[in-house]
């Protein structure tokens, strides 16, 4: 399958080209140089390359530019450059890129990405995990060593890399506490319970009176307070600490260019001095033992901290990377989803209403004042177009790219296709190329469409294009990695987006156009912020808003979808 225009290739579709960048050419060129370095070591590290003649590679895809063509291109276009390759031939159901002697196999094809997350053996995550440890959050040799597996008893340098998939080493094990603390149980119902308490206080202060204010700006701050205190309790050290949640998001906009550790306080100030605040204002929150109120997930990650050996400057070192996966991702779907559901009067109506019978209101003897108490663990069964339009703002705005390596030689089969895979290489699996494919979801495919996950919409497809939707969908990646705080983040995004159009109306709102999507963002950000007014919508003036987890486990697992089942 070659490609018969080169300069094909390297165009730019309009509306990629139309985003804002601010990529400039001198850390290009800065990246461009360290970055085929870490790929070449990431690569080479391991093994020599082997061949598996069986079946072909996925075809080549040329770049103008010899050896580094395509790495250019990802540094100039970033997350959006798959999607732009993957518009040249819509038809390929992976293709190769090769980086001067490096291969980094890209799969578009939804049976062959979930065959990809299943093969968590072959297909591995854990040296990315290394990697990033290593270069964004300043971990000590020694912890290092604990992370690379070197310290593990019976430690062998030649056996299987973090001693293989479920085997004895710390990162296993801190993978395994993710997931436990983070799914249905007791652990995650706490973790909602204090979210939510935190969100109804922010939605009970709100008065007319605030004038205009940036819409995700105000969710941004809503969601990172409520976070940080549920995760590490109420002396976290966001908690009246307006600029370290700044300091926050100054991290996650540039962490990136910290990857690289080359003259981070020159090509990103903001977040490297950002990154020592967080870091010491945690080394300082466990000095004075606060971590005691903490939830049980960083109990659990503390003590399992300390049983491998880790420093205090290391356990603080640590957290950064918490607080940013568990806000990252969800602030943004929250405005995202709010936004639409507000751009469209007829779906806003209709939302009101379906939602409206989960809050009963009701006088409360505590606080002396009428409540508004919405039951959370009714959203699965009686809120299906609210549902469908989580699943469809994730489909439009995520777009995450999970990324593994190939640590043996393997094959990569799923229906028809079947494709020789080499060691080492890397591979990714980039949800904005399905999640944007008219292939997979129609001619209407870039538009906000509220019914699409409705189960009465998905009947009418054919059940080929059912398979294809429920497998190249996958907001929250797959397999042993799939997002363990995706549990979480649905109850907390779906409880919040419920009570702001339920209680307040909001004046101003328009779905903004979205920003460029840097390296390393899962979910997209609007350019630029939404003006806003808020005030209370008639009739709920005086209620103050709570949230019920009712007498049985919330399973958001219908919800959130996805399942952690993979080959071991
Ligand atoms: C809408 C919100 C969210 C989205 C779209 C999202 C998406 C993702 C994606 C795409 C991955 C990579 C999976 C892979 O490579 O297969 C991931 C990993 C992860 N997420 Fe989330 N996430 C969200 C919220 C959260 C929250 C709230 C938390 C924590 C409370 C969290 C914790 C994690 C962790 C710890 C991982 C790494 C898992 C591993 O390495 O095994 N995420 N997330």
């Amino acid at each position: 399958m070659p490609f018969t225009n080169e300069t094909d290739i390297l165009s730019i579709p309009a509306v990629l080209a139309a985003e804002n960048h601010n990529t400039n050419v001198l850390v290009t060129i800065i990246l461009t140089v360290i970055l085929v370095a870490v790929g070449a070591t990431v690569v080479f590290r391991r093994e020599e390359p082997k061949k598996v003649p069986e079946f072909q590679e996925p075809p080549v895809l040329p770049s103008k530019v010899p050896f580094i063509g395509h790495l250019i291109g990802m540094l100039r276009w970033q997350v959006g450059y798959m999607q732009m390759l993957s518009s040249k031939c819509p038809s390929w159901p992976a293709f190769t890129l090769r980086i001067g002697a490096a291969r980094i196999y890209v799969i578009c094809d939804p049976s062959l990405i979930q065959a990809a997350y299943r093969n968590a053996k072959t297909f591995d995550f854990g040296s990315f995990v290394v990697e990033s440890s290593e270069r964004l959050f300043q971990i000590s040799e020694h912890g290092m060593k604990i992370i690379r597996g070197e310290t593990t008893p019976g430690y062998d340098p030649n056996g299987p890399f973090l001693n293989g998939n479920n085997g004895k080493s710390f990162l296993n094990e801190n993978h395994r506490i993710m997931v436990d603390t983070l799914s249905p149980g007791p652990a995650l119902r706490s973790l909602n319970r204090a979210v939510l308490d935190r969100v109804a206080g922010s939605l009970n202060d709100i008065d007319s009176t605030e004038g205009k204010f940036g819409l995700y700006r105000w969710m941004r701050d809503i969601i990172t307070h409520a976070s940080a205190e549920a995760i590490y309790g109420p002396n976290n050290p966001f908690s009246g600490n307006p600029k370290l949640v700044e300091d926050l998001w100054h991290f996650e906009a540039d962490m990136t260019l910290l990857m690289l550790q080359f003259m981070p306080t020159f090509i990103a100030p903001k977040a490297y001095h950002a990154r020592t605040a967080i870091r010491n204002a945690f080394e300082e929150y466990y000095a004075n033992g606060h971590d005691k109120e903490a939830s049980i997930l960083i109990q659990t990650h503390l003590a399992s901290c300390k049983k491998w050996g880790f420093g205090d400057s290391d356990i603080a070192n640590f957290e950064v990377s918490t607080l940013f996966l568990a806000t990252t991702n969800t602030v943004s779907t929250s405005f995202w989803q709010l936004s639409y559901i507000l751009s469209d009067p007829e779906l806003l109506d209709a939302i009101r209403a379906e939602v409206e019978p989960i809050i009963k209101r009701q006088n409360s003897p505590i606080v002396g004042e009428e409540v508004a108490v919405m039951d959370i663990t009714l959203f699965q069964t009686q809120c299906p177009l609210l549902v469908s339009t989580f699943h469809e703002t994730l489909r439009l705005v995520g777009s995450a790219t999970s990324v593994r390596s190939v640590v043996a030689p393997a094959n990569l089969k799923a229906n028809s296709n079947t494709f020789s895979l080499q060691s080492p290489a890397v591979i990714q699996l980039p949800s904005g190329i399905t999640h944007s494919s008219p292939a997979i979801w129609g001619p209407d495919v870039n538009s906000f469409n509220p019914t699409r996950f409705l189960a009465s919409t998905k009947a009418t497809l054919d059940k080929e294009t059912k398979r294809k939707q429920i497998q190249g969908y996958f907001p929250f990646g797959g397999g042993k990695h799939l997002c363990p705080g995706r549990h979480f983040a649905t109850a907390e995004i779906l409880s919040f987006v419920t009570a702001l159009v339920t209680g307040f109306d909001i004046e101003g709102s328009h779905v903004p156009e979205r920003a460029f999507q840097k390296l390393g963002t899962g979910v997209r950000k609007p350019m630029g912020d939404v003006d806003v007014g808020i005030k209370r919508r008639e009739g709920w003036e005086g209620v103050k808003w709570c949230f019920d987890l009712g007498g049985q486990e919330v399973n958001f697992s219908t919800l959130a979808g996805g399942s952690d089942e993979v080959e071991e």
